[in-house]
């Protein structure tokens, strides 16, 4: 690929940061400070659905994945996620996120919270990575691209304003900040290298809007059960 067509194709991907979840209704009021402690509670509970799933997306990618290079880093998604031990990764730290917001690990865990459509959501993106060619999986994970804005936006939200939240709790946004960025990179450079045909280049493109689509179908949800 000449490095203009690389060049359009990447800045067609960094495009979609207009159809990013940031711009939802609900993640505006919450990073203006404007949600009560049951929708943030609601939105933590929610999330976790998510949370927990991600790990399962990126296994099923790995399974797809004939690249020995792709899967020896895919992999550390993983592991990120759900650690090498008990009380560590990512998903502990948002369940600690939950405890410190005031939930209890049951209630998050047993999904009591978890509105139908955040589940099928996140279950079609688990499902668009188990059943889709992997470099669109890869591409749909794209998102993270436009994540650590918001993260730090939401970062500084959350001590600004929500100052019931134990700030320890916070830790997983922290780990993402340096964590998205790293990832994302990894996608761009086998997206790039793998997606060299403008068909395939329009795959991916069109593997990341479906994402975007995800990540703004949970929000709806969940700002349609716990309304202002
Ligand atoms: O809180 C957020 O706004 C947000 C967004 C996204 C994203 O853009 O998909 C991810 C995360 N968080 C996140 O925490 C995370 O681990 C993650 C993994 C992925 C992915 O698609 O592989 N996206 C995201």
């Amino acid at each position: 690929m000449t490095a203009t067509l690389e060049r359009d194709f990447v800045a067609t991907l960094r495009a979609h940061s207009r159809r990013y979840h940031d711009q939802h209704p609900f993640h505006v009021r919450m990073n203006a400070g404007r949600c009560s402690r049951g929708q943030l509670r609601g939105w933590i509970a929610n999330r976790f659905y998510y949370q927990e799933n991600i790990p399962r997306k990126d296994a099923a990618i790995l399974a797809n994945c004939p690249d020995l290079a792709v899967r020896r880093r895919w992999i550390r998604r993983i592991t990120d996620h759900d650690g090498t031990v008990p009380g560590e990764g990512g998903v502990e730290a948002w369940l600690r996120l939950g405890e410190a917001a005031g939930l209890t690990r049951d209630e998050i865990l047993d999904h009591r919270h978890l509105v139908p459509g955040v589940r099928f959501a996140v279950d079609a993106y688990v499902n668009f990575a188990r059943t889709r060619p992997w470099v669109e999986a890869v591409a749909s994970s794209l998102t993270e691209l436009f994540a650590p804005d918001l993260m730090a936006e939401r970062l500084a939200a959350f001590e600004r304003w929500y100052g019931w939240i134990e700030p320890s709790g916070l830790a997983y946004f922290r780990a993402r900040l340096e964590q998205a960025p790293r990832d994302c990179e990894h996608a761009l450079e086998v997206v790039t290298a793998y997606c060299l045909s403008a068909d395939a280049q329009q795959r991916a493109v069109d593997a990341l809007a479906f994402k975007c689509d995800v990540l703004w179908a949970q929000m709806d949800a969940i700002e349609k059960a716990y309304p202002e």
